[in-house]
């Protein structure tokens, strides 16, 4: 265990190593998230951040070390840990001939979890209605889409489509790869008070993103991955946010010395500053 992680955390990893072949791309990785608390994961093309989440999701068996969420060995019992994730993909793959209500009804039952006992529409599953659009409510899907089919969504949208699923899932964690790429300025903004709503709610957020102003305005810490390890890492303490222009120095930095040849240890609280 890291020194600033607990056996509580629904999400940890611990000295995991992980190769594809002859090709390792996670080297003693170690990583936890508390509960409330959103964790960004950085690093250049390549550095394992995807393999990470894969790794927590069970897709991906280890060499070595220990993942964990909520206690869970996803790796042997994918299924237990599964049903605690909520997981967005860069893309959100969804049902483009459905409304967002009955995307939201259909993807409940498929998690084998329902909003309640009430038609949700035509899709013929009988959800609630209420509960999904309080949902979609809460996700920020205005009320006038609520009931279009999902073809002309943008990526925003469905985003938020998929946060409403979770919500609704109640699920503890919630993983996300790249979720602002391609997101114009004011639906990053959106997806990132969303994103605080749902940290709000006591879940453990863990978000690969190359999108540092983005994981300054959210992330209680920042992990920069380089060659399968946490090469940095810096933790917003209260109110005090992130500086980006430190940050992107830092960020260059790690890629820099790695090219180099050295391993960093991970650091804390550079790049820090008062709001
Ligand atoms: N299924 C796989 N089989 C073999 N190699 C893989 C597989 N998945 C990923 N890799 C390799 O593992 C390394 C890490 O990939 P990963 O997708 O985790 O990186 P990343 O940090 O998410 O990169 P990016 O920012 O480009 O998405 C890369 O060299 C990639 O080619």
């Amino acid at each position: 265990m890291t020194p600033s992680s607990s056996v509580t955390d629904p999400i940890r990893i611990d000295d995991l190593t992980l190769a594809y072949g002859a090709h390792r791309v996670l080297d003693r990785l170690s990583l936890a998230v508390p509960a409330g608390s959103i964790t960004a994961l950085l690093g250049g093309n390549g550095a394992g951040k995807s393999t990470t989440l894969s790794a927590l999701l069970g897709f991906t068996r280890a060499q070595s070390g220990m993942v964990a969420v909520c206690g869970i060995d996803p790796a042997a019992n994918p299924d237990e840990a599964r049903r605690r994730i909520a997981y967005l993909p860069e893309n959100v793959a969804l049902y483009e001939h459905l409304s967002a209500v009955e995307n939201v009804d259909y993807l409940l039952a498929l998690s084998g979890q329902g909003a309640g006992q009430q038609p949700a529409g035509r899709s013929g599953h009988h959800r609630n209605r209420t509960a999904i659009t309080d949902a979609l409510a809460a996700a920020g899907l205005q009320d006038r889409a609520w009931d279009q089919r999902l073809g002309g969504f943008s990526k925003g949208m469905r985003q938020k489509v998929a946060i409403a699923v979770a919500l609704l899932r109640q699920v503890p964690v919630l993983l996300l790869d790249e979720p602002t790429s391609g997101l114009d300025p004011r639906a990053t903004a959106d997806f990132n008070a969303l994103l605080v709503a749902v940290r709000a709610r006591g879940t453990a957020v863990l978000m690969v993103t190359h999108d540092l102003l983005s994981a300054a305005d959210v992330a209680d810490r920042i992990a920069f991955l380089e060659a399968g390890r946490v090469a940095h890492e810096v933790t917003a303490s209260g109110p005090e946010r992130f500086d980006v222009r430190a940050l992107h120095a830092r960020f260059q930095a790690v890629g820099a010395q790695m090219s180099d040849g050295q391993v960093s240890d991970a650091q804390e609280n550079s790049g820090q500053v008062a709001a």
